[in-house]
């Protein structure tokens, strides 16, 4: 494992009950940009709670799934249903564009690899957080310079930060500020594309760890794309492993590491023990 194991201990495991009904199903999902490139056949419930990772390597379709179990690309063939409320299912791409987009900004959370893809440059760290509360029917100024100082602050920002500009912070933080401007409206769901991916080894180990309390405090579920098997390890209660744009297994986290059944999946988890 990489350091980043060593410095944030991992998660206990949690079962979710089948009984429940699934927040998001996806069935028979495929999406081919062309032949080989994007996904096909891909088969997902996620309950509520729950945290999934996608792993695997380089161009294996992870970020196409993702964009299409978020809303953002539709797929080929398949369906996307995400439960809006016991009994109450919406077909993703069966409803119009305009219900689709309110029912994003509503549910769900989307963190991109890239803090600065989710945050507005010329819009303040207070202005990147409220915006979102605004979006959702807030008016009270007052009320949402206090929500953005108390999301700066479990965000681990200096409050007095307020007023800044995020391209005056760091990458880390930057990152952190696009979880609050997703966070701050209390989605159900947070789909996340490799967040930790391009920063320091040290800043990771923290981001992690301030990803990890906040998905439990708030109970998120989650659709994390990943190639770091570490993170996978420290995050999700569940894991699907992809090549070339096909599932190849997925199953409870431990079980996948440690009694890894797909010939790639013993490649991928060898290939990180030699590390
Ligand atoms: N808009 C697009 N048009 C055409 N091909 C695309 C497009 N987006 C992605 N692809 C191709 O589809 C395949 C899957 O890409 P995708 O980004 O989903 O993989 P990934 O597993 O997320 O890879 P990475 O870990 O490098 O981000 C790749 O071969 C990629 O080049």
């Amino acid at each position: 494992m990489t350091n980043l194991a060593s410095q944030v201990a991992p998660s206990k495991p949690v079962t979710f009950s089948q009984a429940e009904q699934a927040l998001l199903e996806a069935q028979d999902l495929s999406m081919l940009y062309a032949p080989g490139k994007g996904f096909e056949g891909v088969d997902l419930s996620l309950y509520p709670g729950e945290v999934l990772a996608i792993v695997g390597e380089s161009g294996s379709g992870k970020t196409t799934l993702l964009k299409t179990l978020s809303g953002r690309l539709a797929p080929q063939s398949g369906s996307v249903n995400y439960c809006l409320e016991e009994g109450q299912t919406a077909a993703l791409y069966q409803i119009s564009e305009a219900e689709r987009r309110s029912l994003i900004r509503a549910n769900f959370g989307i963190v991109h690899q890239h803090p600065m893809d989710g945050l507005r440059p010329r819009v303040s760290a207070g202005g990147n957080i409220g915006e979102r509360l605004m979006e959702n029917g807030w008016r009270n100024y007052q009320q949402i310079r206090e929500q953005a100082l108390t999301w700066l602050k479990a965000v681990e920002i200096d409050p007095s930060r307020i007023d800044d500009m995020p391209l005056t912070f760091s990458g880390g933080m930057q990152q952190r500020l696009q979880i609050a401007r997703n966070l701050v409206t209390h989605p159900k769901l947070v789909f996340m594309d490799e967040p930790t991916g391009g920063l320091d080894v040290s800043v990771q180990a923290r981001l992690l760890d301030l990803i990890r309390n906040l998905v439990t405090e708030l109970q998120l579920a989650v659709v994390i794309v990943t190639h770091d098997l570490a993170v996978a390890r420290l995050l999700a209660h569940r894991i699907m492993v992809m090549k070339q744009g096909q599932v190849v297994e997925s199953g409870l986290t431990d079980r996948v590491l440690d009694d890894p059944r797909h010939p790639y999946t013993q490649l991928l988890v060898s290939s990180v023990l030699q590390q």
